[in-house]
């Protein structure tokens, strides 16, 4: 079973009633409300009540509602949580997660106050302490406690906290993606690439959600409405995709081939894996076709 689609998660600074207003006309599969680096400290509490104030009105259609806190050891990430708990968006995301006692103690929370099971975690992947602890970050996901549905890149701390440098080619970062990617397949997580910061740089962005596209990533964590456009097209299954899968899974299903581990189609090998990789194709297809035309 396919998950929903997360190909573009738009971020939006909690502080800005006007982009929490635009974001229900902007056609990103997930929105983060942010409570963090987005709003500056005098601005923490009002941004608090302004998001969960529209997270609980919703008016956001089929789009995930998602609300990053400030970290549990600010001065505000408790109340963060508690509050964004009663207003019950999809998900709350963690920042600066360094270990699995991080998502431990956030999920202890949400139990205290019976947030309701709907309402799941993610986490930022974007500490150095991350990268070497993704395997364990990502295995809550099996845990009874277990609201972990995501990972999301902080490329931006990552670069300022390894001392790295931020090339097109994303040199530095590429194996940061690839382990951590690795840990949330391990354990069935969806994964969201980081952010893009020249905005206005159309090519430089559609490269790197190639890029990411390619590395397996399941969407791009964006900065501005205009991203969200060439982003859903990138991480959407082409039409070429989807045609394909559809002949895979017919030839499966033809009599003759229902004992088979491995067939041709049109002069290729296919084999069983093949099916379940075109029924995925097919399955995140159909949700991404109905999710947009919920949205109209
Ligand atoms: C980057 C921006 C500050 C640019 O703002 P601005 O110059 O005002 O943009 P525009 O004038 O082009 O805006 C045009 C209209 O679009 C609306 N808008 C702009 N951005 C958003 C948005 N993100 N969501 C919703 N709506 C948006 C404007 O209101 C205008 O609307 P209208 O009035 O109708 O014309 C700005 O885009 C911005 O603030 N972006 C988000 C920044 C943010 O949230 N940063 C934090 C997350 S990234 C991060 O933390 C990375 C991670 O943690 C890591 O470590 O890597
Ligand atoms: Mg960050």
């Amino acid at each position: 079973m396919a998950g929903r689609p997360r190909r573009s998660v738009l971020y939006m600074p909690g502080s800005n009633a006007r982009a929490l207003e635009k974001a229900k006309t902007i056609p990103a599969d997930a929105l983060i409300f942010d409570l963090e680096d987005a709003v500056a400290p005098d601005d923490k509490v009002m941004a608090r009540e302004q998001v969960c104030a529209a997270a609980a009105a919703g008016g956001y259609g089929g789009r995930e509602v998602v609300i990053r806190v400030n970290a549990l050891e600010t001065p505000w990430g408790a109340a963060d949580i508690m509050a964004a708990c009663k207003a019950a968006p999809d998900a709350i995301l963690i920042p600066k997660v360094i270990h699995s006692g991080d998502i431990i103690s956030a999920a202890k929370l949400l139990q205290s106050v019976h947030a309701p099971k709907k309402v799941r975690l993610w986490a930022m992947m974007e500490t150095p302490m991350a990268i070497l602890n993704a395997r364990t970050i990502a295995a809550r996901a099996v845990y009874d406690d277990n609201r972990l549905d995501c990972l999301v890149m902080g490329t931006n701390d990552l670069i300022k906290e390894s001392r790295a440098r931020a090339l097109h080619d994303r040199f530095a970062v590429v194996p940061w993606l690839a382990m951590t990617l690795a840990a949330a397949r391990a354990y069935r997580l969806d994964i969201i690439d980081g952010v893009y910061n020249d905005f206005r740089d159309v090519e430089g962005f559609r490269d790197e959600c190639e890029k990411g596209r390619i590395l397996g990533m399941d969407g791009k964590t964006l900065i501005h409405p205009t991203q969200v456009a060439p982003c859903n097209e990138i991480f959407s299954p082409s039409e070429e995709e989807v045609e394909w899968s559809r002949k895979v899974i017919d030839a499966f299903g033809r009599p003759e081939n229902e004992k088979k581990g491995v067939i041709v189609v049109e002069g290729h090998m296919v084999e069983r894996l093949h099916f379940s990789m075109a029924q995925r194709v097919v399955e995140i297809a159909d949700q991404i076709r109905e999710l947009e035309a919920s949205l109209g």
